[in-house]
Formats: structure tokens, sequence, C-alpha cells
């Protein structure tokens, strides 16, 4: 039955590429002969990874594009330009298909410039547990993607976890979120259990828990629409233990976790590469105590957030007198309804 299967090629065999090519083979969607991928000749593991799927693995990009219905750009986003260039550069190539990139930081737009102009495009950021197919993926389409595409796009993600169409101009913070943010529930529970064994909990027990709770805990999130104060208050008996371990993550734990997410948005976006057109925007990041009265982290970045217009302007007062390059500097004010004004502020 293999025959009205879609025929899905990934550019880059990498992590990503074996964790989406798995969770597709659970989801039935696909089979390892219905696949196919490439990989750079000094990856021998990964290539070794999809033969062991069952999978076509080849050390060339254009055969790939040839062979499926569905195309995956799995390479680092620096890789992008030139793997979708060998497709580009290719004479008599067809390549009238579906492309979905989940290169994080390039843009629709310069996807569609590197490849053949037939191409559809679709941006996808999904995670790892797509592996398990319990992943968080969103998609944004390109021009000439259809809706057929987009519902193409979605079968393909559904299969291997949720799925969300989103407008391009939440992909960087998405990334921060739930691309970026499995590695950060692993520190998670790796230091949950870390603390268990170090109370006396064997190892393995300590795991099995700790990963149990951040399932559970994120399940009754998910499952009862309750919001998570509210449930961590019923978690929280009155000179209870809880109480006495929040005491101490409210203190380090949770500015931390959402300055992590602003640093990793600020790490996204365009990738600077010779191959880009583009100039990446400016994305800043200043510890405002150097300038005067303010004794807390901010960010200044382009999409980035600080609070107050006038904050702003004056911090920018201080730095134009301190940078000897040309600088161009946008903030946005960010407040509860969302970005309500964007500045671009330029040196010389
Ligand atoms: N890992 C994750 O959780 C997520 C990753 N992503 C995105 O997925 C993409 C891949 O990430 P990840 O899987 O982690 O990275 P990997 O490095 O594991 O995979 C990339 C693969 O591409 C190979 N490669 C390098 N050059 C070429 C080339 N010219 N043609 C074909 N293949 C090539 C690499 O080989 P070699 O190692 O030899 O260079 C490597 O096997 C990135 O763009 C990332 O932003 C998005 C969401 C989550
Ligand atoms: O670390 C990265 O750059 C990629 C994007 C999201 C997850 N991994």
């Amino acid at each position: 039955m293999t025959s009205n299967l879609l025929k899905i090629g990934f550019i880059g065999g990498g992590k990503m590429a074996q964790a989406m090519a798995k969770g597709f083979i659970s989801a039935g969607l696909a089979k390892g002969e219905t696949m196919i991928s490439s990989c750079h000749p000094s990856d021998v593991a990964s290539a070794k990874a999809f033969k062991d799927l069952g999978a076509e693995s080849l050390f060339e990009n254009v055969p790939v594009v040839e062979k499926s219905d569905v195309i995956i750009v799995s390479v680092k986003p620096s890789v992008v330009p030139i793997a979708l260039g060998d497709i580009k550069n290719a004479p008599d190539i067809k390549a009238d298909k579906l492309f979905l990139s989940i290169a994080m930081g390039v843009t629709i737009k310069q996807l569609e410039q590197y490849l053949p102009k037939e191409c559809r495009v679709v941006r996808v950021m999904p995670n790892i547990p797509a592996l398990v197919r319990s992943g968080a993926s969103v998609f944004v389409t390109g021009s000439k993607a259809t809706d057929r595409d987009a519902q193409l796009t979605k079968k393909l993600l559904k299969s291997v976890g949720t799925c969300e169409q989103v407008t391009e101009n939440l992909l960087d913070a998405i990334t921060a979120l739930s691309g970026s943010g499995p590695a950060y529930i692993y520190i998670l529970i790796e230091s949950l259990a870390d603390g268990g064994v170090k109370m006396g909990l064997p190892r393995d027990l300590a795991y099995r828990l700790a990963s149990q709770t951040v399932l559970g805990a994120a399940q009754m999130v998910r499952d009862t629409n309750v919001h998570p104060g509210v449930l961590k208050d019923d978690v929280t008996s009155a000179a209870g233990s809880t109480a006495a371990g929040l005491h101490v993550l409210e203190q380090k734990v949770r500015a931390w976790m959402e300055w992590q997410i602003v640093v990793v948005f600020m790490k996204c976006g365009p990738v600077g590469t010779a191959a880009h057109t583009d100039p990446p925007p400016q994305r800043v990041l200043i510890n405002t105590s150097l300038f005067k009265g303010f004794s807390f982290w901010k960010l200044l970045c382009g999409g980035g957030w600080l609070q107050s217009a006038n904050l702003q302007r004056l911090i920018w007062k201080e730095l134009k007198g301190k940078l000897a390059q040309q600088f161009h500097f946008s903030c946005c004010a960010r407040f509860k309804e969302g970005i309500v004004n964007t500045t671009t502020y330029k040196s010389n």
C-alpha cells in the first residue's frame, strides 16, 4: 500500500529530520521506503539513521527534490541558501513542488528567493517531541502555496502533534518558546530528578517521577483550561511543603524563565550569510544599568520589547553618543494589548 503514501524528502537528515521521519512512520503517514534524505557526506550517522528506517539516503540534494512530492528543508539556517542554491542551479529540474522549511529565522521571502520560482513554500516551526507524536508545530504559507498545500501541511504536522497556522511576525517568538522549549524542559526534568537523587531517590525512579510530573502538569494546563496560577494554588497547602519550594522558585526561576525566552528571541531572526540579500535586523541586548537610573536588564531590539517610549528615547540618546558606527535601532513599546508603537532610530 506504499503507492498511496506521499513521497517525503528531507534536505538535511539531522536530528529534527529524523524526529519528524520517525513520527510520520509511527503515525502511519509514511513508511521508510516512502522517504528519502540527503545528508552531508561527513554526516555518516544521519545517513545510517535514515537507512535504518528503510529510507533512501543520498549525499546530493537535487535527486531528493526530483523523487519527492513534499520536501522538508531541514539543514541549519546558514546552510539553507547553499542547499537551495543546489536546486535553483540544477538544469532541467522539475521543482513545482511543496517545500516546508523548518529552519529557524529564514523568512518566506528569502526561501522564495533561494528556490526556483515555481516552488511553493511553507515555513514551519516544529519541535523535537514530533518524534513521539507530541510535537507543537506552527506554519506560515508562502505567496504561491495553495489551500491544498496548507491542508497537506496541517495533515503532516498534526500526525506528529499539534499544529496551528500563524502569521510570520510571530515565528521568532514561537521558536524561542516551543521550538527551543523542549531543551529547557529537559533541564527542568534533570534538575528535579537531581534534587530527588540528592535527597536519596534512586536515579531511575527520580527520572520517571520527574518526567511524569511534567507530563501530567502540562496536560492539566492544556486540558482543563484553568490558569496555571490557579492550578499551582491547588497544589499549595497553607504552611505546607510546596509553599516552601515555591518561595525559592519565585525568587530565582520565574524571572529567569521569562528572560531566557527573550534572549532566545534575540538570537532568532534572519541569519547573516553572504547569500542573504536582506541585512539582518539589529537585535541588541543592552544592560540598561549602564544608563543612569536603570538598575535592571532590559531589551532593545528589532521587534523587541521595551516598556516605555520615553525610556527608549532616553536610552537612545545615551547610546547614540557611545557608538562610533552607523547604527539602526528599532524598538517597540509592548503593552498588554500588543505592540503599540515601533520606532526606528538611525545614528549619523
Ligand atoms: N533540533 C530541533 O529541535 C529543531 C531544529 N529546527 C531547525 O531544523 C534545522 C535542522 O536542525 P537540527 O536537525 O537540529 O540540525 P542537525 O545539524 O542535526 O541537522 C542538519 C543536517 O544537515 C546536514 N547538512 C549540512 N550541509 C548540508 C548540505 N549542503 N546539504 C544537505 N545536508 C547538509 C548536516 O550535516 P553535518 O552535521 O555534517 O553538517 C546535518 O546532518 C535547523 O534549521 C533548525 O533551525 C527547528 C525546530 C526544532
Ligand atoms: O537551536 C536552534 O537553533 C533550533 C531552533 C529551535 C530549536 N532548535
